[in-house]
């Protein structure tokens, strides 16, 4: 997408407020490059979002190029989230990002069906539309395996963490802190730096910080969570970072399975996870639409 692009239209969106540069390109004719990305993405030059979300078809973004191939289980008319990070750069899923552009695609009439599969470089992720209009969306994401993949540490300022690597199609370091309060993690300053093992994650990684789960009074699993992502920063919420946390908190406790409730500073979410996948359920909205004006980045 050259700077003579005019009148391109975008939504705003946000899922639990980790927000998002929605961009409609059935056809993926828009040249989208690393500086443009991170252009739209700067929160002072350009509209200002977390990442931002193409919306194409599967097919489209093979025969441009952009996709090498078909991901395994995604078909070339499904709908496919080309996700940028807010940097520019490419990630392989985005969860909170499955909500937003599902909510999209469905309220804008590109799917009649409250059920579709959404196409993703790390798979297919079907989704199911609970109920949306125009502003609002419940969408459940099925999020695939949440794998489990060793430890590593992050060292944030001069504190170290322990914590579980886990791969959600995109890679994370969650820690579940022993003894954490919802102060301390409130009170962890990320701007003094979070630096990954290098060799434990050669493309980077996204990370979480997790209070030890605790039974609410409906008996019920909870946990608040803080997220410093790859190629973004912190963030109000991180869907895939949410089921990482979670694979990693009931691991933890000897289990393979079960439900955690994660409060983030974006809001709350449910993350179920199963022996064959896990599944994120949330909300998604659409704020504002938008044209961008010609020379807007020159
Ligand atoms: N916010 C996204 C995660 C983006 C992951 C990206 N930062 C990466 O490089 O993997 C989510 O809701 O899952």
């Amino acid at each position: 997408m050259s700077s003579h692009q005019t009148g391109l239209r975008f939504v705003k969106g946000h899922g639990t407020q980790n927000d998002f540069v929605v961009l409609a390109d059935p056809a993926a004719e828009l040249a989208l490059d690393t500086e443009m990305v991170a252009a739209l993405c700067d929160r002072q030059r350009g509209i200002g979002a977390d990442g931002l979300l193409r919306v194409a078809r599967t097919g489209a973004l093979v025969e441009r190029g952009v996709l090498a191939a078909l991901p395994d289980g995604v078909a070339a008319d499904d709908w496919f989230m080309d996700y940028r990070n807010g940097d520019g750069s490419i990630a392989e899923m985005c969860g909170n990002g499955v909500r937003v552009f599902a909510h999209f695609v469905r309220a804008t009439g590109l799917t009649a069906t409250d059920a579709f599969t959404v196409g993703s470089r790390a798979g297919a992720r079907p989704v199911i539309i609970h109920h949306f209009d125009d502003v609002h969306a419940e969408v459940t994401v099925e999020m695939g395996v949440a794998r489990l993949d060793g430890t590593s540490v992050v060292r944030i300022g001069d504190d170290v963490y322990p914590g579980a690597k886990v791969d959600v199609g995109n890679p994370h370091l969650a820690c579940v802190v022993a003894d954490l309060t919802a102060d301390e993690l409130a009170a962890v300053d990320f701007a003094a730096g979070v630096v990954i093992e290098p060799g434990d994650f050669p493309n980077g990684a996204n990370v979480e910080l997790l209070t030890p789960p605790v039974e609410d009074v409906d008996g019920r699993l909870y946990a608040r969570m803080r997220v410093f992502e790859r190629g973004v920063g912190e963030t109000r919420s991180c869907g895939t970072g949410l089921v990482a946390a979670t694979r990693a908190a009931l691991d933890a406790r000897g289990q393979d399975t079960g439900e955690l409730r994660i409060g983030i500073p974006g809001g709350e979410v449910t993350v179920t996870i199963r022996p064959d996948g896990s599944t994120l359920r949330g909300p998604s909205m659409l704020v504002a639409d938008g044209v961008l004006r010609p020379g807007w980045d020159r």
